[in-house]
C-alpha cells in the first residue's frame, strides 16, 4: 500500500484458527478458520473501518493484533517491531500503546468499584505516580471525555450508556496509547448519543494523533468516521480502499451487496442489483477457491477452483475477485 510513510501497524499473512476438539481424548478434529491471510498496512492517524457480516472474523482479527489471541500463522508488526505472540514480559512495553474499546463497557467495569478507582488502575500497574497524582490524572481523564470530577465516586450503574462508553474511552486513553481497536464501540448507543461519542473519538484522535481500527457492522457510521476500509468475508480480506473510493466504486460483489443492504442508500451511488442471498458458509468448512463463490451472482468455474489474487486496481484500492481485476 502507500510507500511514503512507515506504517504504525503492519499485518503479514495473519491467520487465527481455533481448534475444535472432540471425542473422549479431546483431540483436535477440525478448526474454525476465523482469520485467514490478512495483510494490511495502517498509517499513523488512520481510522480503518473493518466491516463484514457477523462471524466474518472482525473481532478475532482485532484481538489477535492486540495479542489477546495467539496468532496461528503470520506476523503483526507494531511500529516496526514484530509483536506476534511475544511473551507477556516483552509485550508489556507495547501493551500500553495499544488499547481496545468494547461494545459494552459495563461488562468490563466492576459493578462494586467506584469509577475513579477503576480509572486509577492503569496508573497503578504502569506508573510510579503517587495516589494524589493518580487522582489528578483521573479527574483530567474524566474532563477529557466530557464527564467531571464529581463522577469520580460514582458506581457504573449510576451512568447512562453513553457515559459508560465515555468511561471506556477514558480507560483506553489513560496511558497515551497510539493505536485503539474500537470493537462495535458505538453500536449499542442511540443515534444521537452515538454521534456525540464518535465526535469525542475524533477529538481525541486529532489531539493525540491516534490510529483507530474501527470494527463495525454499520457501513453508514464507517463512511463518516473512517478514512480507509477493509471488507472481510469468512475471515478473508476481499476489498481494501480509501473510504470514498470504496463507497463510490465498490468492486467486489460482496462489498456491493453489503452497500446495497444499507437501509438508506448513499446519495449519488447508483443502486446495483447484487443482493446478499444464501447463508454464510461455516468457517470450519470454508468453500474452496474464492470464499464468496457459493453466494456470488457472477461466480464461474474458476471461482470454485482458485482463490483470487489480491490486486491493486487503482491507487491503494485492492480487491480479490476473478472477475473484477
Ligand atoms: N474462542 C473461540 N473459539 C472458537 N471459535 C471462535 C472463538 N472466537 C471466535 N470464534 C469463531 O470465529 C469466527 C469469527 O468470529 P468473530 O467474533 O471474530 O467474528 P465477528 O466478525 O467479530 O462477528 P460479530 O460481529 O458477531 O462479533 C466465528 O465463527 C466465531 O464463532
Amino acid at each position: 500500500m502507500s510507500e511514503t510513510t512507515q506504517p504504525i501497524l503492519k499485518l503479514e499473512q495473519l491467520n487465527k484458527h481455533f481448534p475444535i476438539r472432540g471425542g473422549i481424548l479431546k483431540r483436535v478434529q477440525n478448526h474454525v478458520y476465523a482469520v485467514n491471510d490478512i495483510s494490511i498496512e495502517v498509517e499513523t492517524g488512520d481510522s480503518v473501518g473493518i466491516v463484514g457480516e457477523s462471524g466474518c472474523g472482525k473481532s478475532t482479527l482485532g484481538r489477535t493484533i492486540l495479542g489477546l489471541e495467539e496468532a496461528t500463522k503470520g506476523k503483526v508488526y507494531f511500529k516496526n517491531h514484530d509483536i506476534t505472540n511475544i511473551k507477556e514480559k516483552s509485550f508489556k512495553k507495547f501493551k500500553k500503546d495499544m488499547q481496545m474499546i468494547f461494545q459494552d463497557p459495563f461488562a468490563s467495569l466492576d459493578p462494586r468499584q467506584r469509577i475513579g478507582d477503576t480509572l486509577e488502575e492503569p496508573f497503578v500497574i504502569h506508573t510510579d505516580l503517587s495516589k494524589k497524582e493518580r487522582q489528578e490524572r483521573v479527574v483530567g481523564l474524566l474532563n477529557e471525555v466530557g464527564l467531571n470530577a464529581s463522577h469520580y465516586y460514582n458506581y457504573p450503574h449510576q451512568f447512562s450508556g453513553g457515559q459508560r462508553q465515555r468511561i471506556g474511552i477514558a480507560r483506553a486513553i489513560a496511558l497515551n496509547p497510539e493505536l485503539i481497536v474500537c470493537d462495535e464501540a458505538v453500536s449499542a448507543l442511540d443515534v444521537s448519543v452515538q454521534a456525540q461519542v464518535l465526535k469525542l473519538l475524533q477529538t481525541i484522535q486529532d489531539k493525540y494523533e491516534l490510529t483507530y481500527l474501527f470494527i463495525s457492522h454499520d457501513l453508514g457510521v464507517v463512511r463518516h468516521f473512517c478514512n480507509k476500509i477493509l471488507v472481510m468475508y469468512l475471515g478473508h480480506m476481499v476489498e481494501w480502499a480509501p473510504i470514498d473510493e470504496l463507497y463510490e466504486n465498490p468492486t467486489h460483489p460482496y462489498t456491493e451487496a453489503l452497500l446495497n443492504a444499507i437501509p438508506r442508500p448513499i446519495p449519488g451511488r447508483k443502486q446495483e442489483k447484487i443482493k446478499l442471498t444464501g447463508d454464510l458458509p461455516s468457517p470450519s468448512d470454508p468453500p474452496k477457491g474464492c470464499p464468496f463463490h457459493t453466494r456470488c451472482p457472477i461466480a464461474t468455474e474458476v471461482c470454485s477452483e482458485q482463490k483470487p489474487e489480491w490486486v491493486e486496481i487503482s491507487p491503494d484500492h485492492f480487491v480479490a475477485c476473478h472477475h473484477r481485476t
